[in-house]
């Protein structure tokens, strides 16, 4: 038997090392070269890891595999309490931390260190050629096409389509809580996946899609976790989240198509595809005319995008847009339910500015008088932020501090959290106090600290259209709905489903409101008038 034969037979061997003779099987030579692995693996972790607090050693090769698969928001804490930056090792990735307000500034202001990563498997899900994994110029050039989507005047076409389905949805309040307490976390998901739809969208998608949309999405969600199993086996939830994609970009597709045919057609935009569109076809009329035919020059000229680009940018929308817009939501309508003098005063303000008319349409004019209920959006926001870091890759070594660099190819995650609990701003930073955002506060002269939104080249491009939609339907609900909320011990537990959200899923009670009831300091002559846009009867 030559050395190969008894080798791969098992039997013994014998080699000279360094003058000695060495016996060996092709177990022993397994065994060394797994010793070798683990010790590779674990001298990366420590060189990478450096003085950063983190686990003193890896497990081998999954790291804290186990730990990320439950996350939690009280982990979480405990991280960001062990120093500035932290680490942690899972996989082949390693993770920094950074849990400071200005360090993580630095990171999302450093565009030519890092870039955006969604999570892992954000690629996997979202397709690898949607415009969010775009970086540097590109990015840049391909957001430009994006804003006028967000403009002022685009943000009020987009209001009566958002108002009906508040009216239609209000309604499925009342029907899903049938005067008991009741998980909201939900019915919270499903209006904001429908107003969604509706604003991206218009009426190019059916009550139904919208529905199934809404299912298909909670996949999508559910497989962005911070941290996946690398690989995309059948029946996990990547698996799932891909196929899902899949279903939705369907129904976009078919939305792009429609929306396309009725501007070419000329009429006027309703929802943000068509309002995209629109922008697509001035730019290549002016273009094509170089404005010699007086075609007055648009703000800004954008390219033609297909329809498989305005669908997957409507993706990536509604990612944002039904997680985090609906765990501000669940949050804000839990916090009004717990402070009634608040929920109170916004009610009043809401019938203010109506004169006393519920159902004076909501337009932008209106929105701009809801100041308090801004400020009240506003603190939940910041006391609750639904996005607690933004995970970003590390394109080459990165100085983050003079005593750390951030390896090639970590992830780098930038805390929100930090900078909107921070005492010195917000005083008393855990109680919920709208007050905190009258003009001149404290917290309006600290505006680094807003990291709500994110910050630099990638800040949340939907911020306003998001801002506005949350104080707009609160508003409404004031106006329509009475509620209230049975506390339980995990009330103010953030549980975390991608954004978070009430341990307990948020018990609410939701009632008609009887506008008889509430004392305004209303002008003399002004009249309360009974909601009827929902069809809810104004006796309770
Ligand atoms: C309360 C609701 C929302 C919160 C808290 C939120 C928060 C965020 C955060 C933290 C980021 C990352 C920013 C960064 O990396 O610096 C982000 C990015 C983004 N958000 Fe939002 N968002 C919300 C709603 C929305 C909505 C409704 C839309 C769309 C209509 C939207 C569209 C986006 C987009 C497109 C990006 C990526 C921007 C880019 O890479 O250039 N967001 N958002």
């Amino acid at each position: 038997m030559n050395q190969t034969e008894s080798f791969l037979s098992g039997s013994q061997n014998v080699v000279r090392l360094m003058g000695y003779e060495v016996e060996y099987t092709r177990w022993t030579v397994c065994f060394a070269l797994l010793l070798v692995c683990i010790a590779y693996d674990q001298i990366a972790y420590q060189l990478r890891k450096g003085n950063l607090p983190g686990p003193l050693i890896k497990i081998p090769f999954m790291g804290s595999f186990l730990d990320s698969m439950k996350p939690t928001f009280e982990k979480y804490k405990t991280k960001w309490d062990s120093g500035p930056l932290s680490c942690v090792s899972v996989f082949h990735k390693f993770v920094v931390i950074a849990s400071e307000r200005d360090l993580a500034r630095k990171i999302l202001n450093s565009p030519s260190y890092v870039q955006p990563c969604v999570v892992d498997a954000g690629k996997k899900i979202l397709k690898h050629t949607n415009w969010v994994f775009l970086d540097g110029r590109d990015h840049v050039e391909y957001r430009k096409g994006l804003n006028g989507l967000f403009t002022t005047r685009a943000l009020g076409v987009y209001l009566p389509a958002q108002e009906e389905v508040y009216n239609k949805y209000f309604k499925e309040f009342l029907d899903h809580s049938q005067g008991k307490y009741t998980e909201f976390m939900i019915p919270f998901r499903d209006i904001n996946v429908a107003t969604s739809c509706r604003t991206f969208c218009g009426h190019y998608i059916s009550d139904d899609a919208i529905k199934h949309i809404a299912e298909e999405y909670w996949n999508i969600t559910a497989a962005m976790e911070l941290v996946n199993f690398p690989l995309v086996l059948p029946f996990t939830k990547v698996w799932y989240g891909i196929r899902s994609r899949k279903i939705v970009m369907q129904y976009f597709m078919k939305a792009a198509d429609a929306s396309r045919k009725s501007m070419e057609a000329g009429n006027a935009p309703t929802c943000m595809m068509e309002e995209w569109i629109r922008e697509m076809i001035e730019t290549r009329k002016y273009n094509n005319s170089k404005g010699l035919d007086g075609s007055e020059k648009p703000s800004v000229l954008i390219r033609d995008f297909s329809d498989e680009e305005i669908s997957l940018t409507f993706l990536s929308f509604l990612f944002a847009s039904q997680d985090a817009t609906s765990s501000a939501m669940t949050w804000l309508f839990q916090y009004l339910a717990d402070y009634p003098e608040i929920l109170q005063k916004v009610r009043e303000e809401q019938f203010r500015i109506r004169d006393g008319d519920p159902n004076v349409p909501i337009s932008l004019e209106l929105l701009e008088k809801m100041t308090y209920t801004r400020m009240v959006v506003t603190e939940c926001l910041r006391l609750r932020p639904p996005v607690l870091m933004v995970p970003y890759r590390v394109k080459k070594s990165f100085p983050i501090s003079p005593e750390y660099t951030v390896p090639k190819d970590s992830m780098v995650i930038p805390t929100l959290y930090g900078a909107l609990h921070d005492p010195k701003v917000y005083p008393d930073p855990e109680s919920f106090k709208p007050e905190r955002w009258e003009p001149n506060g404290l917290a309006q002269q600290n505006p680094k600290n807003w990291m709500v939104f994110g910050n630099g080249p990638h800040v949340c491009l939907g911020q306003r259209y998001a801002v506005n939609h949350l104080i707009a339907c609160v508003g409404k609900a004031s106006l329509m709905l009475d509620w209230s909320h049975k506390r339980t011990v995990d009330s103010d537990t953030q549980m975390i489903f991608a954004t978070t959200f009430p341990q307990d899923m948020c018990l609410l009670k939701f009632t008609p409101f009887n506008p008889a009831t509430i004392k305004l300091h209303l002008k003399e002559d002004a009249e309360l008038q009974t909601p009827t846009a929902a069809g809810i009867p104004s006796s309770a």
